[in-house]
């Protein structure tokens, strides 16, 4: 069984202050969303944690090993540097988007995305460490087969963009619907998925799942961890193994 602790980071009332007292400019509001992300990334990172930039407004963290002193750190860090705050949600569940329904629902209940009296909410409680394992979070780490050979080096940018969104948009709804699971793009041809206890023959649904809707076929490396750095890692080293000997699951237990 996976305990994934989930914390959700949404940008306080952001929509109203992107057009207030006019529309900033896109260049900006752009740049302020990757440096904000990278420094979440960062903070998470440093901790063990995996962030995904996700909508860029909302980041969902994996954040096994974080306690609550270091989520307030986080929002401290971002709301002494951004013109903008940043309101954490953190729970935790057998299944990854079971906790991040409840971290949501959690601020959904505090106020609503847009409502300026709403700041720098910290809501929920991490996993005490008595009840942490060392199996806790399973990340696996999917990648397109060959997508340089059959995509990158063939199409035009755009085109193989739409490849690589397709087998993502049929990936991440698969896993959603059949097994709880939150899949993100992180650039290039990955995805990382955050998953429930799934076993190989779940993998190997999952690929075929997405080969026989948009044709697009992929390889999956997983591990299992204490936390989503350690469980993330291992998910790369088994995705090497594919790659070497051409198989399209490993899994690293
Ligand atoms: N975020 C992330 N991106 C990666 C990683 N590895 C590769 N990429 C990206 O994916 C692109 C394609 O690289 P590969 O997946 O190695 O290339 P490929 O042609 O699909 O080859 P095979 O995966 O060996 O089938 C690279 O240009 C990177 O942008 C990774 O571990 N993390």
């Amino acid at each position: 069984m996976t305990n994934t602790q989930v914390s959700l980071i949404q940008l306080d009332n952001y929509g109203p202050w992107t057009t207030t007292p006019e529309p900033r400019r896109e260049v900006d509001l752009q740049t302020l969303q990757s440096r904000l992300f990278a420094d979440i990334a960062q903070l998470v990172g440093a901790r063990d944690g995996y962030a995904f930039f996700g909508r860029f407004d909302n980041i969902v963290a994996v954040t096994n090993g974080l306690d609550r002193g270091e989520h307030e750190r986080i929002q401290g860090s971002l709301g002494n540097r951004y013109p903008v705050t940043a309101s954490v949600s953190i729970a935790s569940g057998d299944t990854p988007a079971g906790a991040l329904g409840i971290a949501s629902r959690r601020l959904q209940d505090a106020g609503s995305a847009q409502d300026s009296g709403r700041r720098e909410i910290l809501s929920g409680d991490p996993l005490p460490d008595a009840d942490r394992g060392p199996d806790d979070v399973q990340i696996a780490h999917f990648d397109v087969d060959d997508a340089t050979g059959k995509y990158t080096d063939q199409l035009n940018e755009f085109d193989t963009f739409i490849q690589i969104e397709q087998g993502y948009a049929a990936l991440m709804k698969h896993m959603r619907e059949a097994h709880d699971s939150l899949s993100f793009f992180v650039g290039g041809d990955n995805v990382i998925a955050v998953c429930s206890a799934m076993d190989e023959a779940a993998y190997r649904d999952a690929i075929d799942h997405v080969r026989e809707r948009v044709g697009v076929e992929l390889k999956v490396g997983v591990g299992r961890a204490r936390t989503a750095q350690s469980a993330g890692m291992t998910a790369k080293h088994e995705l090497e193994r594919c790659r070497e000997d051409g198989t399209a699951v490993e899994l690293g237990w």
